[in-house]
């Protein structure tokens, strides 16, 4: 990028963080989660990572934050990395659920195979498949986003991941569901630890953004991280985008196409990770989250960012 261009989007940036930074607290913060209540509901980071290795960001783009469900973009392209047949799709689907992220009903109407691997049945269903491939599935999955971002500032927010294990029986009945109807190869409590521990990694918007390159560069690191070869393949990589656009943002995802135009995942951290392929992946945080669990002023921006800098894909 051009010092031109990186001055023109600082300078945007800085004008969504003063457009879009929640005054006063917007929007709600989960129950099921008691550490997302300490956190500032003023907060508001956003960075933007270039295909060509550049950073740029504004905000509270340096505080770590909980990446929760952004997560599972990477749980998901560290599985397809060791799914050379790809035989996890046929234990989860790619449909958008059209549900609620944690929703039961569903996965009983439909035996035990989630619609997609971002609701909360298929992640954990994902989970469980690095468990049985790799050993590890938090150790991985954090590993991963070290490498990824060229930090070793990722981490599991040890005391949230624990308070969040102590009410997660929806995550336990969705696991269970899962196990009753053969989907899964490893216990039950095991399984839904891996998966809120890995939710529970704190990462800042600027080492997310980076992280996300990938998806935005045809499966390629960005140039500054030291990660062997090709991340995903490209061929991976395009469908990872396909299934973040389609499901990424839960039952908001329609919404969010039609606003943004490019593939996100949210969390309930507030966090969305949106890839502009070609181009680069940003990462916007708020904590204030809408009716469907994604940040409000963070869906904003994204909007905003995308039709100022004309990055849709549509
Ligand atoms: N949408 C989310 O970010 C949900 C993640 C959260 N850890 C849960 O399992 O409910």
């Amino acid at each position: 990028m051009s010092t031109a261009l990186a001055t023109g989007l600082r300078q945007t940036l800085d004008e969504l963080v003063r457009a879009h930074r929640p005054a006063a607290p917007v929007g709600r913060v989960p129950d099921s989660i008691p550490h997302l209540h300490s956190v500032d509901p003023t907060s508001f980071g956003i960075a933007v990572a270039t295909v060509d290795g550049e950073v740029t960001s504004a905000g509270d783009a340096d505080v770590p934050f909980s990446i929760q469900s952004i997560s599972k973009v990477f749980s998901l392209s560290l599985a397809l990395r060791h799914d050379p047949g790809q035989t996890l799709w046929q234990r989860v689907l790619r449909e958008p659920s059209g549900t609620a992220f944690n929703s039961l009903v569903q996965l009983e109407a439909e035996s035990g195979i989630p619609r997609n691997p971002f609701i909360n049945a298929g992640a954990l269903v994902v989970t469980d498949f690095l468990l049985e491939a790799r050993g590890d599935a938090c150790g991985e999955v954090l590993a991963f986003l070290r490498a990824l971002s060229g930090s070793t500032a990722p981490a599991v927010d040890e005391a949230a991941s624990a308070a969040e294990l102590g009410s997660s029986s929806r995550n336990f009945a969705l696991a269970n569901f899962l196990a009753d109807f053969g989907n899964l190869r490893r216990p039950v409590p095991e399984v839904v630890e891996h998966y809120v521990r890995h939710c529970s990694i704190t990462m800042s918007c600027r080492d997310l953004a980076r992280a996300g390159v990938f998806l935005a560069d045809a499966g390629r690191g960005a140039p500054a991280v030291a990660t062997p070869s090709a991340v995903l393949s490209a061929e991976d990589t395009r469908r990872v985008n396909s299934i973040m656009l389609t499901c990424g943002m839960y039952d908001a995802a329609g919404e969010f196409a039609y606003r943004v135009g490019l593939p996100g995942k949210s969390g309930v951290g507030g966090g969305i990770l949106a890839v502009a392929p070609g181009r680069g992946a940003v990462c916007v945080w708020s904590p204030g989250l809408d009716a469907k669990g994604n940040s409000v002023a963070g869906s904003a921006a994204l909007a905003d960012l995308s039709s100022r800098i004309g990055w849709s894909i549509f």
